[in-house]
């Protein structure tokens, strides 16, 4: 009975997922009419984890000194054996789960050989048949569709090799060899350039919300390798081409408009598209043959006889899911519901994934977790203003990122309500803030505007009279004007006023004040 309900489930699951896949419509692109694109995407992020796949040796980046992170496996010396980091398993497991994936409760390593300089074992190991996770999909909210992940493996990276031409030799790094590595592989269901890239950076903010890696490609954390075919439309998917080794999203997305290009000329001619592995030159934007099917390397897969099957049961992952952070599509729900705009949300999160900053996998306070801190008690909209507009806005101008933000929560949360309730004026708000950035000081936003003199002039009906008095004094035509009642000319006589009180006289006050000399 329980068995029959769980085929039924998965079998209306899977059913659902074909049609979601049938009704999207045939793109018409105006770069290839007549023709269509289809995009799968491997990708390889490194796992967050303090020491690597199968050995006790520390993780590096880029500012390790070459091989100082390698234990005697790592250079596969004869006699070491592996041993499963539970921690990597643990990142796969919730990387899965945020997929909305199946964990799978039996999955097994193998051995894919290869023989690089640069992978001591000659052998690479990795899930390729029995991956850890298998049918997740991720959504891509702008697009309005859902990707298929086929499925989810767990690896090992390999080290780095450079060659130095001066001394005409090749150096090994080891550091990177056993790095652990999630490859996340899609199934071909992007349309365009633009589909891709938003499936990457999806899958980044992913990453990056559950923890389980910074997803940084330019510090090659998360590394992709594109499908790409051609067809003519309505007929089959065309053979595809691997390009291998881009390093941005954005060179990502030109090599595929590339390749669709040169596979689309090949067969216009009337000549085929091999099945090929190319790389890409970014000088040139042309995709280069790196190797085809015929001389594809025969990786001889098989077993690793030294790791037994992983065995995950539905307590382990169970616990898992209940302590998953809030995923991306959750946050956005959230925001929105408190008020805030399509647009501001998006300022939020995309600081947040580091998409607009230059994100350097710190994950610690991001734009979303600083606005729910000082959102706690104030009105959303108010406080989403002064982060995107004015915060943001001072550290872009600056060239500095949020990261590098000085304004602590209570500062911030005392600004708003020193402004909120008319203590201080909006534009003397903003200097304080101004002043904060530039000093970097952790004095109270109440503390500078009493210092630098900037309390609101409100209780100081006295020289509120003076300044109006002064500004009518200034500019005696139009305080005529506005004798004869012709009230827009008001604005330009306030703008004298506030110009003295340097922003410190509420408008409203002035506006009152003015009118009551001049009636
Ligand atoms: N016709 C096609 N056009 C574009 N992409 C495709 C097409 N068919 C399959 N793909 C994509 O190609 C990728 C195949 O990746 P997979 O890891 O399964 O195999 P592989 O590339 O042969 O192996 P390796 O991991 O050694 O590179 C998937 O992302 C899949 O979506
Ligand atoms: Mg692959
Ligand atoms: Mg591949």
């Amino acid at each position: 009975m329980l068995a029959h309900g769980r085929t039924r489930l998965l079998t209306h699951k899977f059913l659902w997922r074909r049609q979601a896949h049938a009704v999207r419509a045939p793109l018409e692109d105006a770069r290839w009419p007549g023709w269509e694109l289809v995009v799968g995407i491997e990708v390889h992020a490194q796992i967050k984890s303090r020491r690597k796949l199968f050995s006790e040796a520390l993780s590096s980046d880029l500012t390790t000194p070459p091989n100082t992170h390698v234990v005697p496996f790592d250079a596969a010396f004869p006699g070491t054996l592996p041993r499963l980091n539970p921690k990597c398993v643990e990142l796969g497991v919730r990387t899965a789960i945020a997929l909305n994936a199946e964990v799978q409760h039996r999955s097994a390593f193998d051995r894919k050989h290869y023989f690089y300089a640069d992978l001591p074992s000659g052998y690479q190991i990795t899930q390729q048949y029995a991956p850890i996770a298998r049918n997740g999909c991720l959504a891509l909210e702008r697009e309005g569709i859902s990707v298929r992940v086929k499925q989810v493996q767990l690896e090992q990276d390999t080290g780095k090799s450079t060659f130095l031409p001066r001394n005409r030799i090749t150096a090994i790094d080891l550091n990177r060899a056993g790095m652990p590595l999630m490859e996340i592989v899609s199934e071909p269901d992007m349309r365009s350039p633009e589909e891709a890239g938003s499936y990457v950076r999806t899958l980044q903010a992913l990453l990056r919300s559950v923890g389980s890696s910074d997803g940084n490609m330019e510090q090659g954390s998360l590394r992709c390798d594109v499908n790409v075919s051609v067809n003519r439309k309505g007929e089959p998917p065309g053979t595809r081409c691997e390009i291998k080794n881009l390093n941005s999203v954005k060179f990502m997305m030109v090599a595929i408009a590339c390749e669709a290009f040169r596979q689309i000329s090949l067969l216009e001619r009337g000549l085929p598209v091999p099945q090929e592995t190319r790389g890409f030159n970014e000088e040139r934007a042309e995709t280069y043959s790196l190797r085809s099917k015929e001389d594809a390397p025969d990786y001889r897969y098989m077993p690793d006889p030294n790791i037994p099957p992983l065995l995950i049961d539905s307590t382990f992952i169970d616990a898992i899911r209940q302590h998953m952070p809030e995923l991306p599509d959750a946050t956005r729900g959230r925001l929105l519901a408190q008020g805030l705009s399509q647009r501001d949300v998006e300022v939020l999160m995309d600081v947040d994934s580091g998409r607009e900053v230059g994100f350097d996998g710190q994950l610690g306070h991001g734009a979303v977790a600083y606005f729910d801190d000082v959102a706690r008690g104030r009105d959303p909209k108010v406080v989403v203003n002064w982060i995107t507009h004015e915060l943001l806005g001072q550290l872009a101008f600056r060239d500095e990122t949020f990261k590098e933000n000085p304004m602590s929560v209570a500062q911030m949360g005392d600004l708003i309500d020193l402004v909120q309730t008319g203590k201080v004026t909006g534009t003397s708000g903003k200097t304080i803030l101004r002043h904060i950035l530039t000093n970097r000081t952790a004095d109270s936003p109440s503390k500078i505007a009493d210092d630098l003199k900037l309390l609101a002039a409100t209780d100081d009906g006295a020289s509120l009279e003076k300044w109006c008095q002064e500004a009518i004094a200034a500019l005696p035509e139009q305080a005529d004007v506005v004798r004869r009642g012709n009230l827009k000319v008001v604005n330009k006589i306030m703008g004298h006023v506030m110009k003295t009180s340097r922003g410190t006289a509420k408008a409203q006050d002035v506006r009152a004040m003015l009118l009551k000399l001049l009636s």
